[in-house]
């Protein structure tokens, strides 16, 4: 089924945008990640972002973005959801580790959270 390929742009509960290149035959993706929840001290790059889907009908995905501002690492997990309009919802979860400078200070370097992505309309031209 080629709903929930995860090619193309999406965008989180947080207004973040997303852009996943294609989907190879092992499920594989690149892409970027583009931050809505930093407040633009210097020009925001776009983070890249690797992850890995099944392929098969409502399927569960991973990807990984390496946040290119601060040292910091997000892992995403969740599953792909088609409503009854045919609306596709990507609902998930994440951890974020963030870097810290100390083993001493790893006990407060990991947040968890839910997340969910919607695609991005496409801009009527
Ligand atoms: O430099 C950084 C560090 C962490 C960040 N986390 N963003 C997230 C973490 C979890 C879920 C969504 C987001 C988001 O940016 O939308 C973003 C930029």
């Amino acid at each position: 089924a080629d709903q929930c390929v995860l090619t193309g742009r999406w965008i989180n509960d947080l207004g973040s945008d997303v852009t996943i290149g294609a989907v190879n035959s092992n499920g594989e993706f690149a892409g970027t990640f583009h931050t809505a929840v930093m407040t633009p001290t210097k020009d925001i790059k776009a983070s890249p972002l690797v992850g890995i889907q099944h392929t098969k009908t409502q399927p569960t995905f991973g990807f990984t973005v390496n946040w290119n501002f601060t040292d910091s690492t997000t892992v995403f997990t969740g599953q792909c959801f088609v409503d009854i309009e045919g609306k596709e919802i990507l609902k998930g979860m994440w951890l974020l580790q963030s870097h810290v400078n100390s083993i001493k200070d790893d006990w407060k370097a990991t947040k968890v959270g839910t997340d969910t992505f919607t695609r991005r309309p496409e801009v009527m031209e």
